[in-house]
């Protein structure tokens, strides 16, 4: 069976004066799939997740997102698209000055309309969702720990029941338990919801507990997909630095034994 593109890229350029990030960049992801992109630091991971999520303006290209060209698209159009997505920052970027549950809340205030009390259960069953005591939902970020901050992030990216999850490093700065929750947790919410993930991480663990695939971004562009297995034969020295090195192993060990 050929899977359904739900993000199809195509000839994308980001540059930023003569820097250039990303040059003529091809990448298709697949609906109900998680994909982990990856690559050395300043490789344009990140600014590939906000290209496609209509954060910053590509130089060039073709973003079809749900059928959708989001760069040639209305501004209607756009929203339209971007209501079916979610986006976790790799701090989780919620606002300081709002509770969990209000933060959760405000995307459904700004793209739906749904009355207060509504508004207030979905937010408190995304809260739950996450695997946040509701009483998270009452207290503001600064009194979380980093792993529930992570969650909160989580529970905000879901606020709109989305279809495609994007993800921006997160399992950054969690203890080795946490990022294990957490990736368990994003197994068994990818199951239960239906989602496609678009994941950038560093994090090996993480690829190998969560992806179906893996994207390398190197020299501007995607070098190499496929299976965390694929990885290893992929002949580039830096994916076999890291696809081939001791954590890698360790990654494989742990997922083999378990
Ligand atoms: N707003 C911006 N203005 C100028 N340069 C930028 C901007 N955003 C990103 N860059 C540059 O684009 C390149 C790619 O950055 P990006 O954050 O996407 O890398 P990354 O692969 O996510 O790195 P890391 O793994 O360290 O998070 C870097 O050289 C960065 O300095």
């Amino acid at each position: 069976m050929v899977a359904e593109t739900v993000i199809a890229i195509r000839g994308l350029t980001n540059r930023f004066g003569k820097t250039v990030v990303h040059e003529n960049l091809s990448l298709d992801v697949h609906r109900g799939e998680v994909l982990g992109v990856v690559g050395a630091s300043g490789s344009g991971k990140s600014v590939l997740l906000r290209s496609i999520v209509g954060l910053m303006a590509p130089s060039a290209g073709q973003i079809t997102m749900l059928g959708t060209d989001v760069l040639g698209a209305s501004a209607a159009d756009r929203a339209a698209v971007s209501v079916r997505t979610g986006v976790m920052f790799q701090d989780g970027a919620l606002f300081s000055a709002l509770t969990v549950r209000e933060n959760v809340e405000a995307p459904m205030r700004e793209r739906l309309s749904v009355d207060a009390v509504t508004r207030r259960a979905l937010a408190d069953l995304r809260i739950a969702m996450v695997g946040l005591p509701a009483r998270a939902g009452d207290l503001f970020p600064s009194a979380l720990s980093g792993g529930m901050r992570k969650r909160a992030g989580l529970a905000r990216a879901l606020s709109l029941d989305p279809e495609i999850l994007f993800l921006d490093e997160p399992t950054a700065g969690l203890d080795p338990i946490s990022a294990s929750a957490f990736d368990t947790l994003l197994n068994s919410l990818r199951t239960s919801l239906g989602l496609t993930v678009f994941l950038v991480t560093h994090d090996l663990d993480t690829l190998q507990a969560t992806c179906d695939r893996i994207a390398v971004l190197a020299d501007r562009r995607v070098l190499a997909t496929g299976t965390m297995a694929e990885m290893r034969d992929v002949d580039d020295a830096w994916v076999r630095s890291y696809f081939n090195g001791p954590r890698a192993h360790a990654a494989l060990a742990v997922a083999g034994s378990s």
